[in-house]
């Protein structure tokens, strides 16, 4: 496997009246041929700002970026040309044209040959199934479909390596499907992907590895599995229960971490982080105001490791 993204002490700081603001500090990492990697972390991590940098948007503060060998402050050009990107929520898209137009205008920008363009555009339409709207003016679009029109956009010059910032966010749960489908079909076309997103679900589906990013450092790298197995020491049980009263187990300060779903009243799923050696005694301590149908020690999932690793950030 080749290196298409190498990261070394990457650091930007920005200019603010009270003044200056690291939103980047001594981040490395690198990113291999055919991956799809993801960059996780809360509003404010720096996940935006590295996005920039690796785009060449933006200039970094100090350290060195190299995209496909090329660095991204002397070489920004050679990079331009075989990367493009697509951020979650984009406007700018021109709603008075048609889809097919709307591809046309950017393959003009890209310096397609008319002769090509057609093919390319009825390629590209098809890939994010957009074909059969292809005539339809894009301000009757759904949000679904505007974002699969900019990642049509975006493949127009053979990108190999793309990046999609929060590529799902605002799209109803059968149009993230389509999307992320799309990003498979990407994937296995061997495009290089970054990806972040607020969704671990998604990320976990997607992601060949992960960086966490908080406070504009990467805590934690690896295989989503890697990662969950990284929180050897959190104990996560969930219990099924039958609750007569659940106002009051709601307001227990007993459990850490306890969140409660609604199967079907009087029906509950509970989960909670407990010791394993403490489990008979959370038992009986149920048993005063619920039937304990179920309990067992859930596995974890990304979400729970992410929970885990950016708590602090979280209850600040
Ligand atoms: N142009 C700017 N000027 C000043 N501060 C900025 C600027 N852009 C970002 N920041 C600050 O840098 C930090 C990192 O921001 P960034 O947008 O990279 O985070 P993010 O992880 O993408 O967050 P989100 O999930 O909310 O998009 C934040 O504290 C943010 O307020």
């Amino acid at each position: 496997m080749s290196k298409i993204i190498e990261v070394n002490g990457l650091s930007r700081t920005y200019k603010l009246k009270e003044g200056l603001k690291t939103a980047l500090d001594n981040v490395s990492f690198e990113v291999e041929k055919g991956e799809v990697f993801g960059l996780l972390g809360p509003n404010g991590a720096g996940k935006t700002t590295t996005i920039k940098i690796l785009t060449t948007l933006l200039l970094p503060t100090s350290g060195e970026v190299k995209i496909f060998g090329y660095d991204v402050v002397s070489d920004s050009n050679k990079i331009r040309d075989k990367i493009n990107f697509v951020y979650g929520g984009e406007k700018g898209v021109y709603g008075r044209l048609t889809a097919k137009e709307y591809m046309h205008y950017f393959c003009t920008l890209y310096k397609i040959k008319n002769n090509n363009q057609n093919d390319l555009i009825n390629n590209l339409l098809t890939l994010v199934q957009l074909h059969e709207a292809e005539n339809q003016k894009i301000h009757t679009f759904s949000k679904g479909m505007i974002q699969r029109l900019h990642i049509a956009r975006c493949l127009i010059n053979n990108p190999q390596l793309i990046f999609l910032d929060e590529p799902t966010i605002g799209l109803d749960p059968l149009g993230a499907k389509l999307l992320r489908d799309i990003v498979k079909q990407l994937s296995e076309k061997g495009i290089t992907i970054i990806l972040t997103t607020h969704y671990m679900q998604e990320a976990d589906e997607l992601c060949d590895r992960i960086a966490f990013i908080r406070g504009g450092k990467i805590t934690l790298i690896g295989k989503p599995d890697y990662i969950k197995k990284s929180c050897n020491n959190l104990n996560l049980f969930e219990a099924t229960l039958s609750i007569n009263d659940i106002e009051k187990l709601q307001k227990e300060n007993f459990f850490r971490n306890l969140s409660i779903k609604t199967i079907k009243e009087p029906y509950y799923i509970i989960n909670f982080e407990a010791n394993e050696a403490d489990i008979e005694f959370i038992m009986k301590y149920l048993s005063n105001f619920a039937e304990v149908l179920d309990i067992k020690k859930k596995e974890i999932s990304l979400e729970d490791a992410y929970i885990f690793h950016m708590r602090e950030v979280i209850n600040k």
